[in-house]
């Protein structure tokens, strides 16, 4: 697995997610899924300098000018409910993709200090030789990520695959490096240092989800 980390350089980006972990500022809700479809738009950016380009010339009122543009057939796919503003970042720039919704949640069936994830819900289009973008702000354990790249698989092999998170866990990166074919992109908005019992990632920013949508039940 290639993983690109995006936040080593200084830029607004850096700005964007002080501000989602930052616990004096990361109440304000509207802020806070901004801030992350914002981080999504940088994000895209990004990423959008490693997908294939064709050649086009486009008709001005003055003239020909040869450009380029890119080749590929996006699908953005992400995991509700925290993945829903950082879609809607990806797709403010990649305006013209496909779009699926996995859902995935942690099931404790036993006791607080165990689960297991399901995947329950998908609205997926065909991903078959397509790029899939596989989006999450967050990659603590891995196992989201695993449990829904396994059932995408049920549906088609894409070409490439990109899997994007905001805040990853050195734990997470390691199980994706484990689970997920070696020609899979990681990218990866800022690196934290570990998992705390609960595996939530610290210093992080709490629970992406709730942040953005509110506690549940
Ligand atoms: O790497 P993992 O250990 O699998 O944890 C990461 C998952 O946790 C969060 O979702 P959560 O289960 O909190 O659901 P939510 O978006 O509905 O809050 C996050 O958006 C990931 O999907
Ligand atoms: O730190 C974490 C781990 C899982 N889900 C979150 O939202 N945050
Ligand atoms: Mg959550």
């Amino acid at each position: 697995m290639q993983t690109h980390y995006l936040s080593e350089d200084n830029s607004i980006l850096n700005h964007f997610l002080g501000q989602i972990r930052n616990v004096n500022v990361q109440h304000d809700s509207m802020r806070f899924r901004r801030n992350i479809e914002r981080i999504g738009e940088v994000m895209a950016y990004e990423l959008s300098k490693d997908l294939h380009y064709k050649n086009v010339e486009i008709q001005t009122p003055l003239g020909i000018k040869k450009t380029t543009e890119i080749a590929d057939q996006l699908v953005l796919c992400s995991i509700l409910r925290a993945g829903l503003p950082l879609h809607l970042g990806f797709l403010n720039y990649f305006d013209s993709a496909e779009n699926g919704f996995v859902s995935a949640y942690r099931h404790h069936p036993y006791h607080d200090d165990y689960f297991d994830i399901l995947v329950e819900y998908q609205a997926v289009p065909n991903i078959e030789n397509k790029t899939l973008l596989l989006i999450d702000p967050m990659l603590a354990t891995g196992q989201s990520i695993v449990a829904v790249f396994n059932k995408l698989m049920e549906k088609g092999i894409p070409k490439e695959i990109h899997i994007a998170v905001i805040i990853a866990a050195p734990e997470g990166i390691a199980y994706l490096e484990k689970h997920l074919p070696d020609s899979c992109h990681l990218w990866v908005a800022t690196l934290d240092e570990k998992l705390n019992e609960k595996k939530y990632i610290v210093p992080g920013l709490g629970d992406a989800g709730d942040l953005a949508y509110g506690n549940k039940l």
